[in-house]
């Protein structure tokens, strides 16, 4: 296509959101008219569909559960008044307990103010938070923020050396939907833990977020915890920043809470249009299923251009792979459906994989987020009419450019600035996007089976751990690992039963071991000794 047909093609597609002043540009994605019609009966469908799940319908049936994240921000689009009254009581509760935090009304039994958030969640209970933290947090927040999100030893020491001087002014969220994942358990008995060690009362800084009645509300119910903010069953994990999940952290980071609603409400309303064209949602579910042939082979590389953007393309590597990513569709045929999503930030990967996408194998399609705002105070020049915003402008151009002229297509997303408005509407963009793409394939965007397996097999192991203990302890001479097989009766379990055993001899857990280290068959082990 050259460049009049081109300016054309950008001018047809451009999507313009006048209240957030966002532009949606899908016109580097190839498709042509037939394509957009062909798509639209299952566009029709996917609209009634979400239709349909916004007043209340099961839309997650294999959880039996309604999908509610919209109702968050609009409580009035909630199907009935109660949960209206529950999303709008929460938001307030939510204000007046950020404002008391601030103020120093609800302060640390040993100092004035608290000072720091220690947040424990993982998955849909931390990738929100992260990247709302990154890109809104001031620069110097009445609350600094630190996340726990794994159950690694060495992450949970780093962040508790962060606040070691500041312990006893350090409030510790909870985050966790379901109340009973293994990681964020660990992380609150080890934060716990660290409090005692100071002669702390980890009550009296502790905040649970959680479905009530979950194992992690009545834990902070028995203990008296600071507080405690629902989580609601009709949230999935990674739609609910706009829960308390991600709204305690923002507030007391003093984050403007109600604008980011507000940017997502607005997007909601934009996204519910009944038409592709001027549905900025659709367009994308239409480019991604363009992209990938409505099955996913090609991966979405997000590539924002704004460091404060950083990690949006983690969050959407959930929202977008969680959703989508299942092995079958809604009648049960087997689909294996995905996109596979990564990305950092533009520039800086320009220097890194920029390579690889316009030349190498193209299996992807890019989205570029471009912010026009540089910065809040004018540039200084770095060349003669030249500022550093305007390198990180035309790099994003020349990047757009060479890689449409190498027949990789893209996508870009343009907007004013990165504030709470922007960055509302823009996580509201990509739950639509999910949302509808998820209908157009047929799958069930809202559920995780998949997940399931690791988790059962994680425990599996743990279990296995003890007995393999149990065994080393009883026994007077080192065992090979045949030997500790044997015994237990679980022979086909020998490579995972070494891979315990050197775990635990790497930790100094009392097992010892003699032989040739690259040779597992000839190892002994023994307990102590
Ligand atoms: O908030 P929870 O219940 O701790 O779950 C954390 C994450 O774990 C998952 O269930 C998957 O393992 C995600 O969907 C979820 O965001």
């Amino acid at each position: 296509m050259d460049a009049t047909a081109l300016w054309q093609r950008y001018q047809k597609w451009l999507y313009f959101h006048e209240g957030i002043g966002l532009y949606l540009d899908v016109s580097r994605m190839r498709f042509d008219d037939a394509f957009v019609e062909r798509l639209q009966p299952k566009f029709e469908q996917a609209f009634a569909d979400m239709a349909e799940l916004e007043q209340g319908a099961i839309a997650n049936p294999d959880e039996n559960r309604m999908v509610g994240h919209y109702w968050l921000r609009n409580p009035d689009l909630a199907p009935t008044p109660e949960l209206t009254q529950e999303i709008v009581s929460t938001i307030e509760q939510i204000e007046v307990f950020a404002e008391k935090v601030h103020t120093g009304a609800i302060h640390p039994p040993k100092a004035p103010r608290f000072t720091d958030i220690i947040s424990i969640g993982i998955g849909g209970s931390a990738l929100g938070p992260q990247f709302v933290a990154a890109a809104l947090a001031p620069d110097f927040p009445p609350l600094a923020i630190h996340f726990i999100d794994n159950t690694d030893p060495a992450g949970i020491d780093r962040v508790l050396t962060q606040v070691r001087n500041r312990l006893s002014s350090t409030l510790v969220l909870v985050i966790s939907k379901s109340g009973g994942t293994p990681e964020p358990r660990n992380g609150m008995a080890e934060v716990k833990k660290a409090y005692a060690g100071h002669n702390l009362d980890f009550a009296n800084y502790a905040i649970a977020i959680t479905m009530p009645g979950s194992k992690l509300d009545e834990q902070a119910k028995s203990e008296g915890w600071l507080a405690r903010f629902p989580m609601f069953d009709w949230v999935g994990g990674r739609t609910s920043e706009f829960s308390a999940v991600g709204l305690v952290p923002a507030a007391l980071q003093g984050i403007d809470i109600r604008a980011m609603l507000e940017g997502a409400k607005e997007m909601d309303d934009a996204t519910r249009v009944p038409d592709i064209k001027n549905n900025p949602a659709a367009l994308l579910a239409l480019s991604w299923y363009y992209a990938g042939n409505g099955k996913g082979e090609k991966d979405m590389v997000v590539l924002p251009y704004k460091d404060s953007l950083l990690l949006f393309s983690r969050y959407l590597q959930q929202l977008v792979m969680e959703s989508l990513g299942k092995e079958k569709d809604k009648t049960g045929n087997i689909v294996h459906q995905g996109i596979a999503v990564y990305g950092n930030k533009g520039s800086t990967d320009q220097h890194a994989y920029v390579q690889q996408l316009r030349e190498g194998v193209p299996n992807f399609f890019a989205t570029f987020i471009e912010v026009l705002e540089d910065r809040q105070n004018p540039s200084p020049e770095i060349e003669p009419g030249i500022t550093s915003g305007d390198y990180l402008s035309g790099f994003l151009q020349g990047t757009r450019q060479a890689l449409y002229e190498n027949h990789r297509d893209s996508v870009t997303v343009t907007i004013p600035q990165v504030n709470s408005r922007t960055v509302g509407a823009l996580i509201a963009l990509y739950d639509r996007a999910v949302g509808l793409y998820a209908s157009l394939i047929n799958i069930n965007a809202y559920h995780q089976p998949g997940v399931e397996a690791g988790k059962k097999a994680a425990a599996e192991i743990l279990e296995l751990q003890k007995q393999v203990v149990e065994v080393l302890r009883k026994e007077k001479t080192p065992l090979t690992l045949e030997e500790v097989a044997q015994k237990i009766g679980a022979t086909e379990k020998i490579e995972s039963i070494y891979l315990i055993l050197r775990h635990l001899h790497a930790n100094g857990r009392g097992i010892t071991l003699q032989g040739n280290l690259g040779q597992p068959s000839s190892l002994k082990f023994s307990i102590g000794g």
